[in-house]
């Protein structure tokens, strides 16, 4: 039997082309594209919805999966930890569903943020620069966010210092945003897709992991891995990387 599937925010970048990979996957059945303003309903009848809309209108978009015992991928950023625990509420009342929020799908991604938390501790400096496309609504992206929090709790764990800063003056933001104590700079570009580079430092050495996604279809084999496996995940599940076995 396929798996029926339902996007949420079918008509944006991301949404439309997770139909076409849905659509091209022979045990995967699109049960049906929304957007802004349609009614979602029983979404078709998906066994499975995925959610790329924006950081306002995505936890609305989870509670109604959720509640209707849907099981619910989501890639839309934005989110922290009281809208996370308000989802770990409504699945605790709707046991046997799932949630998978992951911020990157890209494989690379996944892995960047596993080499980085690995890396952290063994060097002095750790910083974080990310790069999109300028028609991204939220900054810094949510992959350096959790790159930040997955490499500050990797450095607490092994009592490694702060990074060494001796910047007294400044312009503000010319030290970017800090995020658990990383700083991590957002740059916007014509031309680029989705970017990310986690700079390490010790005297004498650096250590540059960088990942690259020059087209959306990068993120297609997690979207498809996301779908296949949330159904034996029930609750919540942050990071793709726990469907992987990093
Ligand atoms: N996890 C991952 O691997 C990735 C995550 N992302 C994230 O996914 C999200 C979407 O990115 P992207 O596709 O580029 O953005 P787009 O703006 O291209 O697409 C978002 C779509 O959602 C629609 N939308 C807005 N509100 C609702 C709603 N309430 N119900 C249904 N649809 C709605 C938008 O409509 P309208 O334009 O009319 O507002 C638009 O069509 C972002 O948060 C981005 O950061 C992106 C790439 C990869
Ligand atoms: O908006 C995007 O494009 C992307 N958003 C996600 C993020 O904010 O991390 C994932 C990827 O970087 C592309």
């Amino acid at each position: 039997m396929s798996i029926r599937v339902a996007v949420i925010g079918a008509a944006g970048r991301m949404g439309s082309e997770v139909c076409r990979a849905v659509e091209a996957a022979e045990d995967l059945e699109l049960a049906g594209g929304f957007d802004v303003g349609d009614e979602l309903g029983d979404l078709g009848g998906a066994h499975v919805a995925v959610d790329f809309t924006v950081p306002d209108a995505t936890l609305d978009n989870v509670l109604h999966c959720v509640g209707r015992g849907i099981d619910v991928v989501v890639g839309t950023t934005g989110w922290d930890d009281d809208r996370l625990a308000t989802v770990r509420g409504v699945l605790d009342a709707n046991p046997g569903t799932g949630a998978l929020i992951a911020p990157n799908f890209a494989l690379g991604a996944v892995l960047t943020m596993k080499f980085a938390a690995e890396a952290a501790r063994f060097y002095e400096s750790v910083e974080i620069v990310e790069l999109h496309h300028p028609d991204k609504v939220d900054a810094p992206s949510g992959t350096a966010v959790r790159t930040a929090e997955l490499v500050a709790a990797s450095r607490r764990e092994a009592g490694v210092a702060p990074a060494p800063d001796a910047t007294a003056s400044g312009l503000a933001g010319a030290r970017g945003a800090e995020v658990d104590g990383v700083p991590v700079h957002a740059v916007r570009l014509r031309g680029l897709v989705a970017h990310e580079e986690v700079l390490l430092g010790s005297v004498g050495e650096t250590l540059t992991i960088r990942h690259d996604s020059f087209d959306r279809v990068s993120f297609m084999p997690g979207v498809l891995i996301g779908v296949r496996e949330v159904g034996r995940h029930p609750g919540l599940t942050v990071g793709l990387e726990h469907y992987l076995d990093l």
